[in-house]
């Protein structure tokens, strides 16, 4: 008899599950539960009617590593090859990268010559930060912050402002109390394995499984930093969906899960707010503290590890300036925490993808991150922050740093709440007892159905989602299969 899968949440993660499954052979019958009104979850672009594309959530995928050439091959076989809008290495948003410190913006040093000279923001070239790491000894302990791990192999200086900032580049999150092991799996390892990160990077090792695809070989020859799709990033699941209605995925929206049972005839009850459904197998791609409140009681142990997985709020803030241009071109900038804790940085999107600014001319199209770890100190609460204050604030940074004075043309705020979920120290253990506490509830784990699914968050992304394997095969969902 055929299997019956239960996809809850179809963000990225839960779409590519789905699309795995309709893929695989003798592939069950599939029913994806999302409980908003829309598919995509974060992935979401505005198309206004002069063709310009406002990006509220990820704006350019990178294609390095096993997840980067996964998810061009899927992109290729969605039939999305001539949508795809590349960023090769020599353009100016692969190679110029900003820091805004003591108000001003610095180029970040780079080839051989940024190695060997004292540029500014720093005090010192960053050779002597390499040639320490190179004679720092292995770390002894199972975690560390990110912090304190740069600080004691590369320098205080660089963690202070180069870390920092990158660390909220991308999880919006704090380097003092984000994970190293959990968040940067490959430096953590390269010290375990070779004594040194930058030896361990140089000699290699480590790599999961790839599918490679004409598009990831393009990827690589052109060496690009990242991509996106000409009709934004929400062509992706938009892709996906239709990939799936052929395919006969039964796709609900509005369908919120309440309750998730077991029943005595061994499969799964899924309680919604209109009804019922049932299935032999339940993938969940919602966020951890999502997933935490709808298991039953006797899998406390369980809830109680997603529970302490937190994420943060994000201000995106998309300003676009007619007529006006930038005084520098790069992918964007980031200002660290001492500069200015409650603005993260300044992303170009008209650098990077001029053929998303519309017809309305020459124009700077922007996006302004606020908040992250420091929302509530920077603004409020992100239930109530009115969205002038995040507007005016972010107008403020650009005329600040950017020089540029005109009032914009366009303006979209949104306030992503808890969106970006934060590793911190001791991760490894949260996401270990979670795995250990599925295994006693007599659950089988599916770790190589896993690996090919959620091309977005095995890029150290959100994986909070689920309870994670070993680093290695780190991925989203996380399915729960009755004991055979
Ligand atoms: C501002 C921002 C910028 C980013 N930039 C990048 C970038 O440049 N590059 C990159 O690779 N990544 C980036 N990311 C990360 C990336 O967007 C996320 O990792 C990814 O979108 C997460 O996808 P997901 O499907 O796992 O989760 P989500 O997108 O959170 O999807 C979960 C879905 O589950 C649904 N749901 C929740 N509870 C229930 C329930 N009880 N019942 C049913 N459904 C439910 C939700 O409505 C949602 O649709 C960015 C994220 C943000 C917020
Ligand atoms: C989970 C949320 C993510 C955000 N961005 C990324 C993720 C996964 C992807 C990402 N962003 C940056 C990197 C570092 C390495 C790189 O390839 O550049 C990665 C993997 C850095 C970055 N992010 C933003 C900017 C302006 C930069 C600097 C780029 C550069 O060096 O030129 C914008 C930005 N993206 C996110 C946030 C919170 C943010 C804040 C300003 C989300």
């Amino acid at each position: 008899m055929q299997r019956t899968v239960a996809v809850v949440g179809g963000g990225i993660s839960g779409l590519t599950a789905c699309y795995h499954l309709a893929r695989s052979p003798n592939a069950p019958k599939i029913i994806l539960l999302e409980g908003s009104g829309r598919l995509g979850g974060w992935l979401h672009s505005t198309r206004t009617e002069d063709g310009a594309i406002f990006e509220h959530g990820p704006r350019g995928i990178r294609p390095a590593g096993t997840v980067g050439k996964n998810t061009l091959l899927m992109v290729s076989e969605l039939g999305l090859d001539a949508d795809v809008l590349p960023v090769p290495g020599d353009h100016p948003a692969s190679k110029n990268r900003y820091l805004y410190v003591s108000r001003a913006l610095h180029r970040l040093p780079s080839g051989i010559g940024g190695v060997l000279r004292t540029v500014p923001p720093f005090t010192r070239p960053l050779l002597w930060s390499g040639l320490r790491e190179l004679a720092a000894p292995r770390g002894t302990q199972p975690d560390e912050t990110i912090h304190s791990f740069v600080s004691r192999r590369f320098g205080k200086e660089l963690a202070d402002i180069a870390i920092d900032s990158l660390c909220r580049g991308v999880f919006a999150g704090d380097c003092r109390a984000l994970s190293v092991r959990s968040c940067f799996p490959a430096l953590f390892e390269a010290e375990q394995r070779r004594r040194s990160v930058i030896l361990g990077m140089v000699l290699g090792g480590g790599k999961g499984p790839a599918l490679d695809s004409a598009l990831s070989r393009r990827a690589c020859d052109e060496r690009w930093s990242q991509w996106s799709l000409r009709g934004g990033m929400e062509t992706l699941p938009e892709a996906l969906q239709d990939f799936l209605r052929q395919r006969g995925v039964e796709m609900h929206c509005h369908a919120r899960l309440r309750r998730l049972e077991r029943t005595a005839a061994e499969c799964w009850q899924i309680t919604l707010e209109d009804g019922s459904v049932r299935a032999d197998h339940v993938i969940s791609a919602i966020p951890a503290r999502a997933l935490a409140v709808l298991l039953p009681g006797w899998a406390e142990p369980l809830a109680q590890e997603l529970r302490s997985i937190e994420a943060v709020s994000v201000g995106v803030v998309n300003l676009q300036y007619n007529g006006a241009t930038l005084p520098i071109t790069g992918f964007g900038h980031l200002v660290p925490s001492f500069e200015d804790s409650s603005l993260l940085g300044i992303v170009y999107d008209s650098v990077a993808f001029p053929e998303q600014n519309g017809s309305c001319g020459p124009s700077v199209r922007l996006t302004v991150m606020l908040g992250g770890a420091w929302f509530k100190q920077g603004f409020g609460d992100p239930d109530t922050v009115p969205q002038a204050v995040l507007l005016s604030r972010a107008k403020e940074a650009v005329r600040a740093h950017l020089g540029i004075v005109a009032e914009p043309s366009r303006t979209i705020v949104k306030v992503l709440k808890a969106c970006i979920p934060q590793y911190t120290l001791g991760h490894w253990q949260r996401t270990g007892k979670a795995g250990r506490a599925l295994g006693a509830l007599s659950y089988l784990w599916h770790q190589a159905a896993l690996r090919m699914l959620s091309p977005l968050q095995y890029h150290r992304i959100s994986g909070d989602h689920l309870v994670q394997p070993p680093a290695q095969s780190r991925t989203n969902p996380q399915i729960f299969t009755p004991d055979p």
